[in-house]
């Protein structure tokens, strides 16, 4: 049996870019089932992360994935995340232009901190600049929920990156 060398999972990036070796294990769901992904010679996987999920205002999905480690053998990956930054300390959410004057896509998370995003704070110090404008209404308090900044959702609990994980 293989073991799972990471269970299902989200990156909380915007964009991973990943190199996997000849062995493999990278799988996605497609139609309801884990499908491989072949590992190519110089190919590099574009997985798209929450941030990106967030700062679309969920247009795009982050993808699910997992990986199955002693499936063929050791196997070597090498993983670049490009996530937020969080010094100096940046406004991250839903993108402007795609919620302003839209009716129809309101914001679907709240504005958030890397640091709120991974958990160690629940709300945006007084500290950090604003700047004009930045800030929807309503949007002074600020929910820890998991990965997702979800509006209008209360926090199914505690999480932290590391549950992502087996
Ligand atoms: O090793 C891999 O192919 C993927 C690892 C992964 O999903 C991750 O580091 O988030
Ligand atoms: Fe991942």
């Amino acid at each position: 049996m293989p073991g799972a060398g990471a269970s299902k999972h989200t990156d909380p990036s915007f964009l991973t870019l990943l190199l996997q070796d000849h062995i493999g294990g990278l799988q996605v769901p497609y139609h309801d089932q884990w499908a491989d992904v072949p590992s190519l010679t110089g190919g590099l996987v574009v997985n798209i992360g929450d941030f990106l999920k967030i700062a679309s205002n969920d247009k795009f999905k982050s993808v699910d994935h997992r990986v199955l480690a002693n499936h063929n053998g050791p196997r070597v990956s090498a993983v670049c995340f490009f996530t937020g930054v969080a010094v100096p300390p940046k406004i991250y959410g839903p993108i402007k232009e795609l919620t302003l004057k839209s009716e129809e896509n309101p914001p679907v998370y709240k504005d958030f901190l890397v640091e709120i995003f991974n958990g160690s704070f629940t709300e945006i110090p007084s500290n950090i600049e604003k700047e004009e404008g930045e800030l929807s209404p309503n949007n002074d308090f600020y929910e820890v929920n998991c990965a997702h900044i979800r509006r209008n959702q209360k926090p199914p609990g505690p999480c932290t990156l590391q549950d992502r994980w087996l």
